[in-house]
């Protein structure tokens, strides 16, 4: 009886490293073996790299650098140790697929540009909407992206948002002086999404708002949840809130339709604009397209300008001397205003104010990662990216990489005296999706830089607070600051 059990242990333990072993090859097996046995013969090979384990591939990896050590850009600095520097192309098994990481600025723009081969694939399409800018393709991307830009991001439309955005920082810097001690992530938050209530569709401060506020926290966190359709599931939650935004929606727009039809709309707000455009044909969007794309652009405007407006204020608490000359020329340019608000013209003039908030941009990383997925197997330079894998662009690593910029971690707005080298400052993303809100997410910025230093003095109330880097970059204690008028 005891030598059975002792031969049973035996088997167990002699079985363990075989299992690690195992478990250790599978993806490897699984994934990258039949494209290697495919390249063989050929000059072809799979870019280096490790798929890890089963189901979860690298996570681990990633969250031990993103997570634990907290040294994010050490994710792909160990890569290139271990593998070499190659084209700046590795294999893993990330986020649930088999990825192609991509971290050099010409392979990243190479995918970028090549946008056949490689697509922007949302996993719930129906949570952004199917007639979003975002999941749309071919000659429906191209169509729609003309009208939201022409919304959002010529300088007419650009002209009318700074007039309408400026009187709401101005009340909300106010309120956060009164209140003396505030945690700017989440009035930046709050304030953003009043600016973008107002701006899209002339929906005032109030109980309405906030509640879309929770609906939106709701729907983005259904974004690339697992599609399980069942109550207590983030996707389930997601489509509950979708649902809900898009009732408010509707409404709002059948108003909108009787006021146009009565000619009673005195301001235009971008809901307007999109439902008032015509294509060449003379053809208008749809109803659906233009709630699809009210939320969509809600999605990718809110968070990645409220991240941005709090570095800024990080930032500038931690280098005195930037804040120094932000304030001498916002305070110049607003003495030479007789009256009213500064216009995008002035802001044209505000060099150093627009290197702070290229600096800002770059430092804040608010994209990551930007995802495609490969629709035929591609060459680039002796190297195979397989069929229907997906390609993990990693552009945080093109702004915090030193060969790319000299002192990456040092906020400096001079370095901005001149261009970054080709490829190496892609925050905006590149190619033909290129963020449709560039400028006025840098004009948000700028206008909040000139009215915060002209009219405010602020401390961080823990300087030295660790960085956490999911979902997004931020100080831990969400940038808490004592703030005063000047
Ligand atoms: C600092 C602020 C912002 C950053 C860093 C940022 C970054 C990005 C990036 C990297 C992409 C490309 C995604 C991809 O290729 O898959 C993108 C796309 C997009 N962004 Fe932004 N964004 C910002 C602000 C805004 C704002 C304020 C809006 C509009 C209100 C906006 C609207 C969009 C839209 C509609 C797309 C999709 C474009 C398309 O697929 O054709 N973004 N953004």
């Amino acid at each position: 009886m005891e030598a059975t059990r002792e031969m049973l242990l035996a088997c167990i333990l002699g079985a363990l490293p075989l299992l690690g072993f195992i478990l250790w090859w599978w993806n490897e097996i699984w994934y990258a073996v039949p494209v290697k046995l495919r390249l063989w013969g050929t000059d072809m090979k799979l870019p280096p790299g490790h798929m890890g384990l089963p189901l979860l591939g690298e996570l681990v990896t990633f969250l031990w650098y993103f997570k634990v050590r907290r040294r994010p850009d050490d994710f792909i600095n160990s890569k290139r140790r271990k593998y070499g520097d190659g084209v700046g192309l590795y294999r893993t098994h990330l986020f649930g697929s088999p990825s192609i990481i991509a971290c050099f600025p010409n392979v990243i723009k190479h995918v970028f540009q090549s946008h056949d081969a490689f697509i922007l694939e949302w996993p719930n399409k129906d949570i952004l909407g199917y007639n979003s800018l975002a999941v749309v393709q071919g000659k429906a991307h191209t169509r729609l992206r003309r009208f939201v830009v022409d919304a959002i991001n010529k300088p007419a439309s650009l002209r009318r948002i700074a007039a309408l955005v400026q009187p709401r920082m101005v009340a909300a810097l106010e309120s956060w002086a009164s209140i003396g001690k505030i945690r700017v992530r989440n009035e930046t938050k709050k304030f953003t999404f009043q600016t973008i209530g107002i701006l899209f569709a002339s929906f005032e401060p109030g109980p309405l708002l906030d509640t879309m506020d929770e609906l939106f926290h709701g729907l983005v966190q259904g974004l690339r949840a697992q599609p399980f359709k069942f109550p207590g599931t983030a996707y389930y939650h997601a489509c509950q809130c979708r649902k809900k935004l898009e009732e408010i929606f509707r409404e709002q727009l059948e108003i909108k339709k009787k006021n146009m039809e009565q000619d009673r709309n005195t301001e235009i707000d971008l809901m307007d604009g999109l439902m008032q455009m015509k294509d060449e044909e003379g053809n208008r969007l749809s109803d659906q397209e233009v709630l699809d794309n009210i939320v969509n652009l809600i999605v990718a405007g809110y968070e990645t300008t409220a991240v941005a407006s709090m570095w800024a204020m990080y930032y500038l608490a931690k280098y005195p001397d930037v804040l120094k000359r932000l304030r001498e020329e916002n305070i110049a340019i607003n003495q030479m205003k007789k009256e009213g608000f500064i216009t995008i013209e002035d802001v044209s003039k505000l060099n150093y104010t627009n290197k702070v908030v290229e600096e800002t941009i770059r430092m804040a990383n608010v994209a990551a990662i930007i995802f495609r997925l490969a629709t035929r197997e591609v060459e680039y330079k002796g190297y195979t990216i397989p069929k229907n894998w997906k390609v993990l662009l990693w552009i945080r690593y093109l702004h915090t990489n030193p060969e790319n910029f000299d002192d990456p971690i040092c906020f400096n707005p001079d370095r901005w005296n001149e261009a970054a080298r080709p490829g190496t400052y892609q925050v905006f993303g590149g190619g033909h999706r290129i963020c449709a809100g560039n400028m006025l997410a840098r004009i948000e910025l700028a206008l909040f830089l000139h009215h915060l230093s002209i009219g405010y003095r602020w401390e961080l109330i823990n300087p030295d607070a660790r960085m956490i880097y999911l979902s997004h970059p931020a100080p831990i204690d969400g940038v808490e600051v004592s703030i005063s008028k000047i």
